[in-house]
Parts: structure tokens; C-alpha cells; sequence
């Protein structure tokens, strides 16, 4: 059960406490926030709201334990990350219930999300020591006018303090993806959690602790993003950002002094479906792009560009999946769960009245009881609805009717997001022509937008972030380049 046996120490009376120094403490602040369940719509949890003291304190912290971590010899850093996994993936069930609780994630969903993270863990500490033991030699006589008489030695160092701050769809998910990549590489963390999912990201923060990484590397500071955000996005002794969320990373990137930063921000998928496509493989891809997680995911399927010849027969196939998708509580492990609150639903809900004004067709009727909103398919879907260009985050996907590739790429292209797309046809000459014409960090061919398998690139073009993620290229992001140039007196040649 989450907060008892090893759990135990995270919690004072009724609320979570926050990590700093390798303890579990209490804030001075004598606040705390509440965590709503989206389910019960009644407080669930309650975690501290940590002060700026407190923040000052665990960056303080982070710098020094990181100068002795980054002389850590690798092996070892990526032994205790294997620990971590280890210990993760032991306590996925007290994980997974806090995940249900907290945002509403179907519990099979939930023990996956724990299950991915340990595996991401593991396949870091890996490709970290398969990459950062890995330096480069450069000698001056490849550019002309030099002999060879420099020999440039290349190698990956830390960057210094790296800041977490994940969203709520993937508390733990999304913050081990940076939390792994910035420790394998010699660095240390400040993790801010989303409030929703603060629980199981405190949760998730104990297996690191149980495995005994050094006092003051890891901290987990709780509180408002709208309280304490700018304060750490700000806080000097910040040297790279890792973000995941919405439209506030890009405020984040606007005030961020000069340190790396990665983001990954919204996105409005979209789904091209060309004549001679599997319309039975299209219809499940959409099911499980656009539905899972009550579309949730910034990878969801967002919009769907059919040609005009086959839409109404994908129509019909993919409301006869959405009629057997299960609504209800996370708990019962249902297909479609509440949204995470009532703001979203709120939001979700005025976009689809925008499309009924506007002469949207629902496909189903449009039901909502508190944060819990029905699939809805909405066809002949206009591109002056809201929803044909903002992001549901919610269980609401539209059909636009194209009668040429050529607008469905146009239609795709002018979106201010650029997250992924895909494409759905036999013929890979198109799919190659489309997927080099879509303006997005990723396009899937035959196959719903994802991030996953979790080592893949994955990157936001234009509003939908800047940086790669992916396990290898985020280890690569957290480190800069330090050279030692070797000066010989008179220049060396290789014998032959
Ligand atoms: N491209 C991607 O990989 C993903 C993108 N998203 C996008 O995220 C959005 C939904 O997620 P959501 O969690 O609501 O996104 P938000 O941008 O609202 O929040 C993301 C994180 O930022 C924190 N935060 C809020 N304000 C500040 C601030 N001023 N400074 C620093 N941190 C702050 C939040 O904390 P708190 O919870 O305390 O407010 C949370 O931890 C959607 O728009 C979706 O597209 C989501 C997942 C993945
Ligand atoms: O945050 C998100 O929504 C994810 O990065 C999507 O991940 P997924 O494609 O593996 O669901």
C-alpha cells in the first residue's frame, strides 16, 4: 500500500513530505497543498508547500554533491541506477495505486507506467556507460594550414545542476526520463513534480533513495508550479532545464538565463489516411491513439485528415470500436477515466460546443458527469472549429475530409505545434514523401503517433518544444564538450 512499510518514513500525519539532503522533511512553511482526485473530485493527498529558503537549501546541496558525484566512476553511478530500477519496479503496485489516485490512470496503466520507468533506468545506466566513456581525438593537419602538431582530446562532462520538472499525464514516467539521463551523466537533480502526481513522484523518489545515491544529489521539492516555478526556473544555480508540459515552457524558455534547456511541449498530432489504406489497422490505431489515457497523451492522435473516398467507411469502423470502450473509474481498470480536473473538462467541453455550433456531426451523443467525458468521434470536422487546431487533451477526436494529399500536409503544416504525425498507406514511396513533407519531430508510418519505445528521438518542432529527448539523446543533452589539446613542440606523423 502506498506510504506504509518502506513507504512509511514519506509521510507526517496526513501530509507527504518533501526530500532534501538525503532526509524526508517537513517544510517550515507550515502549508500544504491538496491533490485532488479527479475520480471523487474530493482531496486525495496532501504534500508540502516548500519555501524559496528551501529551494536555496537543496540547490546548495545539489552543487556540492554533484562536484564529488561527476568523480563517481561511471560503472558505479550506473550500478546504482540499476539499483533504483531494481527497487522501482519491486513497488510498482504501492506506485501504481498513488497514479489511479492521483491522476486517474487505469490501474493497468499505471503498473506499466512504473514498469517502463525501471526499464528506462536500467537502459540508461547502460547506453550512459557505453557513451560517455566514449571520447574523441582530432588532430590538426585534417584543416588546412595546420601540420599536425595539435592533438585535440575530446571528452563528455556534466553540466552541473540539472532542474526536473515534469508534467501530469507521466509523473513518473516523464520525470525518469530526465532524472536517469542527468545522474548517469554526473549530474545532480532538482525535481519539481506536477502537483497531480506529486505522490507517486515522492514514491518513485524513495526507490532512489533506498538505493543509496549520496545525501543532497536527489532532491524532490513540492509546491505549486504557480507558487515556486519562476523561482526555480530562475534560481542561478540552475544549469540545464528539462521540462515537459504545456504552454508554460515556452514562458520558462523566455526568462531561462543561459543554460541548456529541454522541452517538450503541446502538440496536435495529426493522422493522414490515404485511399488505399488498412482501414481496420487505421481504426484500432486511432482507437488506441486518440482514446487511451482519455487522449491524455501529447503523442494522442489530434486530428485526422481522411480522404474523402474511404472516410465514411473509417467512420463507421472506428465508432463501432468507440462503442465498446469501457467509461468509468480508473480503478476498474475502465478505457476512458476522468480527466484530471475540472478545468480540463471544463476546457474539453468548450470545444466541442464550438463544433456543435459551428456544424460539427457527433458521431456520439456528448455526455459528461464531473470530470468523466464520453468518447466522442465529431466528423466533417471545419477548419474554423477550435477543436480542428487547439489541443483536447481529453477523449474528443475530429475527422477533417481532404480530397488531396497535398491539403492534409497544408492543414498539418500550418499548426503552431510539430510534435509527430503519421501517415497511413501501402505505398511507402508516398509515406516517405509525406513523412519528408510534415513539419513535425517524428512521423509514424502504419502506426499511431508514440515516444515510446523509449530510447527512440523524440522531438517537438515549432511550439512543440526545443531538444531531443529519447534515453541517448537526453544523456548527450545533459553534458557539455571539454577538450584538452595536447601542443607538440614540432609535428608528429604515423610512421609509413
Ligand atoms: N510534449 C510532451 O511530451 C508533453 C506535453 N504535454 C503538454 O502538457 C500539458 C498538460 O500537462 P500539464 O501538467 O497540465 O502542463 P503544465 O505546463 O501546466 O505543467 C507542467 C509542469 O510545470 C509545472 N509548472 C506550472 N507552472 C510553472 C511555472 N511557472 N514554472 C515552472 N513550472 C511550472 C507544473 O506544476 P503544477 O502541477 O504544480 O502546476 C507541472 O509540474 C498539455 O498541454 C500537453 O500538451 C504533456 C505531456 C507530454
Ligand atoms: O507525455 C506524453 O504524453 C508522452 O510523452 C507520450 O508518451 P507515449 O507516446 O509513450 O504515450
Amino acid at each position: 500500500m502506498a506510504s506504509t512499510g518502506v513507504f512509511s518514513d514519506i509521510l507526517y500525519g496526513d501530509v507527504f513530505k518533501y526530500y532534501a539532503d538525503g532526509e524526508w522533511k517537513k517544510s517550515s512553511s507550515g502549508q500544504s497543498v491538496a491533490i485532488i482526485n479527479p475520480t471523487t473530485r474530493k482531496p486525495q493527498y496532501k504534500v508540502q508547500a516548500c519555501t524559496k529558503e528551501e529551494v536555496n537549501k537543496a540547490m546548495e546541496r545539489a552543487k556540492f554533491a554533484q562536484k564529488s558525484w561527476a568523480r563517481t566512476p561511471l560503472w558505479k553511478r550506473g550500478e546504482l541506477l540499476h539499483k533504483a530500477a531494481a527497487i522501482l519496479k519491486e513497488h510498482k503496485s504501492p506506485i501504481g495505486e498513488c497514479l489511479v489516485k492521483e491522476i486517474a490512470k487505469p490501474a493497468k496503466d499505471a503498473f506499466t507506467e512504473v514498469v517502463r520507468s525501471g526499464d528506462l533506468v536500467s537502459y540508461c545506466a547502460e547506453e550512459g556507460v557505453r557513451i560517455l566513456g566514449d571520447g574523441k581525438l582530432l588532430v590538426s593537419d585534417s584543416f588546412p594550414g595546420n601540420d599536425r602538431s595539435k592533438y585535440c582530446l575530446t571528452s563528455k562532462i556534466p553540466l552541473g545542476v540539472v532542474l526536473a520538472i515534469p508534467p501530469y499525464n507521466y509523473p513518473v514516467n516523464l520525470a525518469v526520463s530526465k532524472i536517469a539521463p542527468a545522474l548517469i551523466a554526473g549530474n545532480s537533480l532538482v525535481l519539481k513534480p506536477p502537483t497531480q502526481g506529486a505522490v507517486s513522484c515522492l514514491h518513485m523518489v524513495h526507490c532512489f533513495h533506498l538505493a543509496g545515491f549520496p545525501k543532497g544529489l536527489i532532491s524532490c521539492i513540492t509546491g505549486k508550479g504557480s507558487q515556486i516555478g519562476d523561482f526555480l526556473t530562475t534560481h542561478p544555480d540552475v544549469d540545464c532545464i528539462s521540462f515537459t508540459g504545456g504552454d508554460t515552457g515556452i514562458a520558462i524558455a523566455k526568462k531561462a538565463g543561459m543554460i541548456p534547456l529541454q522541452m517538450e511541449l503541446g502538440g496536435k498530432d495529426a493522422c493522414i489516411i490515404l485511399e488505399d489504406a488498412d482501414l481496420n489497422l487505421v481504426a484500432e490505431n486511432i482507437i488506441k491513439g486518440g482514446f487511451s489515457y482519455s487522449g491524455q497523451r501529447c503523442t494522442a492522435v489530434k486530428v485526422i485528415f481522411a480522404m474523402e473516398s474511404i472516410a465514411d467507411a473509417l467512420v463507421e469502423k472506428v465508432n463501432a470500436r468507440v462503442a465498446k470502450l469501457t467509461v468509468g473509474p480508473p480503478e476498474k481498470n475502465c478505457d476512458i477515466t476522468p480527466v484530471v480536473s475540472e478545468a480540463s473538462a471544463n476546457f474539453i467541453e468548450g470545444l466541442i460546443m464550438d463544433a456543435k455550433d459551428k456544424g460539427a456531426k457527433f458521431c456520439q451523443e456528448h455526455k459528461r458527469e464531473g470530470n468523466l467525458i464520453w468518447p466522442l468521434l465529431l466528423d466533417h470536422v471545419t477548419p474554423d472549429m477550435r477543436i480542428a487546431r487547439e489541443e483536447p487533451f481529453g477523449p474528443v477526436v475530429p475527422v477533417i475530409r481532404i480530397k488531396s494529399i497535398e491539403e492534409g500536409i497544408h492543414h498539418c503544416n500550418s499548426s503552431k505545434y510539430g510534435l509527430q504525425g503519421c501517415v497511413f498507406t501501402k505505398d511507402i514511396n508516398k509515406a516517405m514523401l509525406i513523412s519528408d513533407a510534415m513539419e513535425t519531430g517524428t512521423v509514424q508510418i502504419n502506426s499511431a503517433p508514440a515516444r515510446g519505445p523509449d530510447h527512440f528521438p523524440f522531438q517537438g518542432f515549432k511550439d512543440s518544444g526545443i531538444g531531443s529527448q529519447g534515453i541517448t539523446n537526453s544523456i548527450n543533452m545533459m553534458t557539455k564538450t571539454k577538450s584538452t589539446v595536447i601542443n607538440l613542440p614540432s609535428p608528429s606523423y604515423s610512421m609509413g
